[in-house]
C-alpha cells in the first residue's frame, strides 16, 4: 500500500491513545488554561457546574479543531519527521474515522456551549474551530508565509470565549487578551520553524524561514516582541489589573525580549546551532502560562 492508500483506507482499529493524540493535548492544555483564565478574570459569577461545562467545551472544541487539522494535513504530516507518527499518517486510524470524531466533538461542544452556557460563547467557539480548521489549515497555511500571523487568531480566542461564558459579551479587556496571544504566536511559532525548517521545506509548506530565509525570520521574531510586551502591559496601564501583574508582565517581557535579541543575533543556519531559537520556543510556552497565571492571581489578591 502507498501512503495515500494507508491514509484513506481502513486500518485495523485505533487505540484510545490515538484519539487523544488527535486532539493535540499538549497545545490544547495551554489553550484551555488561557480560556480558564479568561473566565477567572471576567466580572460576574458563573455557577460552578456551568463554569466546568464551559471549560470542557473549550477543551473539546479546541481538540476537535486540532483533529480537523490532522485530517486535512495527513499527507503533509506523513512527509515531516515531527508529525509522521500521528495516528492517520502512521496508518493506525482512517481519515474517515478521524473526521467523524472531529465532527461529533465540534458539533457537541458548540451545541452544549450555546444552549447550556450562552449563545455568544457558543458562537465564538464555533468561529474559532472554523478559523483554525478552514481559514488557517485549508486556506492560509498552504498559500502564504503570513499564514500563522493571520491564522494565529484561532488560538487567541479562548480567553475571549471564557470571558463571554461568564458575562455574555465581549469588552476591551478580553480583546486585549486576544491581542496578547495574537502577537505572541508569531515569535512562538517562528522560533520553532527556524530549527525545523527542513521539515517544512520537504513538505512544501511556505513557512517564513523557507520562503524568506532564516535572517528575515529572525528579524520578524524580534519585530513582534516590543508590541507583544506593550500589549501585555495594557491590563495594568488601563487599570484592569494591579502591580503584581504589571511587574510580572514587565519581567517576563524583558526575558522574552532578551531571548528574541539573542535569536536575532544568531547567524547560524544549521539546526544544531540554534540553541537561542530552541530557548525562545520553550520560554514562549512558559511565558504565556505565567503571564495568564499572574493575571488571575493579581485579580484574586486585589
Ligand atoms: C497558528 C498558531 C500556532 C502555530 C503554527 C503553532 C505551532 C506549534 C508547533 C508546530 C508546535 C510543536 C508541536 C509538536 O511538536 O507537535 C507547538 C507547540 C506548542 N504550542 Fe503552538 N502554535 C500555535 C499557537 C499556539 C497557541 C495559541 C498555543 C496556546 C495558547 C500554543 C501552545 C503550544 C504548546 C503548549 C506547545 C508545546 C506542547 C506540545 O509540543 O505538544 N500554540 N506549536
Ligand atoms: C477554541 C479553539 C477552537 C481553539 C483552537 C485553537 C488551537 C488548537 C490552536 C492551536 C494552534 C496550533 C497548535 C497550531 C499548530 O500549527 P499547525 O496546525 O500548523 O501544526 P502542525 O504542523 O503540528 O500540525
Amino acid at each position: 500500500m502507498n501512503q495515500s492508500e494507508v491514509i484513506s483506507g481502513n486500518p485495523a482499529g485505533a487505540h484510545w491513545r490515538d484519539y487523544v493524540a488527535l486532539l493535540k493535548p499538549g497545545v490544547v492544555s495551554l489553550v484551555v488554561f488561557t480560556g480558564l483564565c479568561g473566565m477567572a478574570v471576567a466580572p460576574g459569577h458563573l455557577h460552578p457546574v456551568l463554569a466546568f461545562t464551559a471549560i470542557l467545551c473549550i477543551a473539546i472544541g479546541a481538540g476537535a479543531a486540532a483533529a480537523f487539522n490532522m485530517v486535512f494535513e495527513a499527507e503533509l504530516d506523513a512527509r515531516m519527521k515531527r508529525t509522521a507518527k500521528r495516528p492517520i499518517p502512521a496508518g493506525r486510524m482512517s481519515r474517515d474515522e478521524a473526521m467523524a470524531f472531529a465532527v461529533i466533538l465540534s458539533v457537541g461542544s458548540v451545541a452544549i456551549m450555546a444552549l447550556g452556557v450562552n449563545l455568544v460563547a457558543g458562537a465564538v467557539l464555533a468561529f474559532s474551530i472554523f478559523y483554525y480548521a478552514v481559514v488557517y489549515t485549508l486556506w492560509l497555511k498552504p498559500r502564504t508565509p503570513q499564514n500563522i500571523v493571520i491564522g494565529g487568531g484561532a488560538g487567541a480566542f479562548p480567553p475571549l470565549i471564557g470571558w463571554a461564558a461568564v458575562t455574555g459579551d465581549v469588552t476591551l479587556m478580553p480583546v486585549i487578551l486576544f491581542g496578547l496571544i495574537f502577537l505572541w504566536t508569531p515569535p512562538h511559532f517562528w522560533a520553532l520553524a527556524l530549527f525545523v525548517k527542513g521539515d517544512y521545506a520537504n513538505a512544501g509548506i511556505p513557512m517564513l524561514p523557507v520562503t524568506h530565509g532564516v535572517a528575515a525570520t529572525r528579524r520578524q521574531v524580534l519585530a513582534y516582541t516590543p508590541p507583544l510586551v506593550l500589549v501585555s502591559l495594557l491590563p495594568w496601564l488601563l487599570g484592569y489589573s494591579g502591580a503584581l501583574y504589571g511587574v510580572t508582565a514587565a519581567v517576563l517581557g524583558a526575558v522574552f525580549l532578551l531571548l528574541a535579541v539573542r535569536v536575532a543575533r544568531n547567524g547560524a543556519t544549521e539546526a544544531v546551532a540554534m540553541a537561542p531559537e530552541k530557548a525562545l520556543f520553550k520560554f514562549s510556552i512558559l511565558y504565556l502560562f505565567l503571564i495568564f497565571a499572574a493575571l488571575v492571581l493579581d485579580g484574586w489578591l486585589r
